[in-house]
């Protein structure tokens, strides 16, 4: 049975149905009954529909890696302008710093942080994407400043051995795994030792949903299926483009049984997730709660990211009126982000200038 619930979000519309599973493929009876011919044609929809659907995906695994930019009133325009009127649209937070600080006066910055892609360069090992020292240290001082919350698609503790940053917040599997300082820290507001897990109930199901997969795929060379916790990754920037289709039918196949799963995608990567309403969006309102500025007009909310996931939040910081979204990124993308940075060595910058005006502020107010 094909499930219908578990249809990929992408932004990708299926172009029909696939060459993936030919029409020849299907048995055809040499002399058949209706109920055979009604078999037949249940099964031949049925594989259109997959064939459909695994077309859509690697369109979109292909989409992961944009040369430029997607969309409908930009679309007709020569690479140039097209990046010249994003730029206008979402200009540089390092040239717009002035006034990012001065729209944060009276106001507590709370800081959100994507970790790959953002705090970390994109490599090919998922499991070798280390924090470069000085961001280590930059992140170190922001934390003394602003609360800080490390938001991820990774497993809760394994961006923490990455990170290793204990008076920090850590939201992890796409935010559905929450915990507050393992230190004390000085935001006394709200409550520090919040722990939150969105889809606890789907530990199991993950986990087996894990080993399936690691199953599925290992003929394919290059594919690597990481264990998020509350969600599973399947990495394919190591695998050739040829076999994407194949590795996206043996995903559809084990997805197939797990209704209560869906699919995303990031960056060279297939997601699958909880259908449940949570994301990195509601992780970001969440944290702002905990802290104690659910209603508040007295904060800042600055979420920095790099990928379709922290769109979620970008999304709920346009929908409140409040605070910034940053998105990192070379390439002109649409993003629900107000600013972009190009590259983790920007957000550094960027970072250490939020720190360096601070700590002048701060001088500043004690002479005053
Ligand atoms: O929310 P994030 O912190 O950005 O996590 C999203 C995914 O990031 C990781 O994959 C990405 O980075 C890898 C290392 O640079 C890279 O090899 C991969 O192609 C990227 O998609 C992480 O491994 C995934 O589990 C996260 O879902």
């Amino acid at each position: 049975m094909t499930n219908q619930q578990n249809v990929v979000v992408l932004d990708v519309i299926s172009r029909g149905v696939s060459n993936v599973l030919p029409r020849s493929s299907l048995p055809v009876p040499k002399s058949f009954s209706p109920q055979d011919l009604k078999m037949l044609l249940m099964k031949r929809l049925e594989a259109e529909n997959g064939g459909a659907k695994i077309s859509a995906w690697v369109d979109s695994m292909r989409a992961s890696s944009p040369t430029r930019i997607k969309s409908s009133t930009t679309a007709s325009l020569p690479e140039t302008d097209d990046t010249s009127s994003w730029i206008v649209h979402h200009p540089s937070a390092l040239s717009m710093f002035e006034q990012i600080v001065a729209a944060s006066k009276g106001k507590q910055i709370v800081m959100f942080l994507d970790y790959d892609g953002t705090l970390s360069p994109i490599v090919e090992d998922p499991d070798q994407a280390f924090m470069p020292k000085e961001m280590r240290a930059t992140v170190r001082d922001v934390a003394r400043y602003f609360p800080t919350a490390i938001v991820t698609g990774r497993c809760r503790d394994k961006v923490y051995s990455f990170v290793k940053l204990a008076g920090l917040y850590y939201a992890g599997s796409h935010g559905m795994d929450i915990k507050g300082p393992s230190k004390s820290c000085k935001y006394k507001k709200g409550n520090q030792g919040v722990l939150f897990q969105a889809a606890s109930e789907f530990l199991p199901m993950i986990d087996e949903v894990y080993k399936d997969l690691v199953e599925k795929t290992k003929s394919i060379p290059g594919t690597k299926v990481e264990n998020n916790k509350f969600c599973v990754s399947v990495h394919f920037r190591c695998v050739d483009e040829k076999s994407w289709a194949a590795l996206a039918e043996q995903v559809r196949s084990v997805l197939n049984h797990y209704p209560k799963l869906k699919l995303t995608q990031g960056r060279k990567v297939l997601e699958i997730r909880p259908t449940i309403k949570w994301d990195k969006g509601r992780a970001l309102e969440f944290l702002l709660e905990s802290l104690g500025y659910a209603n508040s007009t007295n904060v800042l909310p600055v979420y920095i990211g790099d990928d379709r996931s922290d769109e979620d939040a970008f999304k709920v910081l346009r929908e409140r009126g409040q605070g910034f979204g940053i998105l990192v990124s070379k390439l002109p993308k649409e993003t629900n982000a107000s600013y972009s940075l190009q590259e983790p060595s920007e957000v550094k910058e960027f970072l250490k200038r939020l720190v360096d005006w601070k700590e002048m502020s701060q001088r500043a107010a004690k002479c005053a």
